[in-house]
């Protein structure tokens, strides 16, 4: 099966002040297209900034990334332009700090990615019923983000990246803010893409009975992937 994204050898360190804290040891990963992987970890395992790393969201010391057997740029100022440019064609994120509008609706959020795209919304119309019905937001659609509960929100962050329809979801922590029947849902929604549509999910998460949905769990333990 062909690799989508790979990373080879990926050192990282955070650097505060003088000090420098190591979260990420020697990390070599291959992610076949149309697998779902999930990386568990406890908390500061550096499940997150791997997953900033292999989506070009986060710069790393030393190592490789590649996306479709090309290397993805190295996060910076100059490749700014391109990296933004790979990442809106291909990838969707379902990450903690949802980065919804919220003086914007739910269905005006849903659109942002599809009109960054160029994409023409009304060929969207009947994907965007299914999904809103499949995680129960339908009365919500026109409801400003700022009045929505956080659980609610990120079943619009998830909505949002669903409909994109690209190549690789990254998700951290996407059932975080749910209850189980609405946790349940989004995952469904997760093997869904991966084994219908043969899109790449990449997920962090603490929660066990999430990670047993994936075809792969990995564990991060201080900073090396076992
Ligand atoms: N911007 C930053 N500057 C300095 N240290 C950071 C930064 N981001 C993360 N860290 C540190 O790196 C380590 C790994 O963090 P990371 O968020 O990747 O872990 P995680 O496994 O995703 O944790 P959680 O499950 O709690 O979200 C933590 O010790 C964290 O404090």
């Amino acid at each position: 099966m062909d690799n989508i994204i790979t990373a080879k050898n990926i050192c990282k360190s955070y650097k505060i002040g003088e000090d420098s804290q190591v979260v990420l040891r020697d990390v070599s990963i291959d992610f076949p297209k149309g697998s779902f992987t999930c990386i568990m970890g406890a908390s500061g395992s550096g499940k997150s900034s791997l997953l900033y790393i292999l989506s070009g969201l986060d710069a790393y010391d030393t190592g490789e990334v590649y996306f479709n057997g090309s290397r993805l740029p190295d996060f910076s100022k100059e490749n700014d332009k391109e990296l933004s440019k790979i990442r809106c064609n291909n990838f969707s994120f379902i990450f903690q700090f949802y980065n919804l509008l919220h003086a914007l609706t739910v269905e005006e959020n849903i659109y942002l990615p599809l009109l960054l795209a160029k994409k023409d919304v009304k060929d969207y119309t009947d994907k965007i019923n299914r999904l809103l019905e499949a995680v129960g937001l339908t009365d919500k659609r026109n409801k400003k983000i700022s009045t929505l509960s956080g659980g609610e929100q990120q079943r619009v962050s998830i909505i949002r990246a669903l409909v994109a329809e690209t190549e690789v979801i990254f998700a951290d922590e996407p059932t975080g803010n749910l209850d189980y029947d609405n946790s349940n849902k989004v995952i469904d929604l997760l093997v869904e893409l991966s084994k219908k549509y043969d899109k790449t999910v990449i997920l962090a998460t603490h929660d066990h009975e999430v990670a047993k949905r994936g075809d792969k769990i990995l564990t991060l333990k201080n900073g090396i992937l076992i």
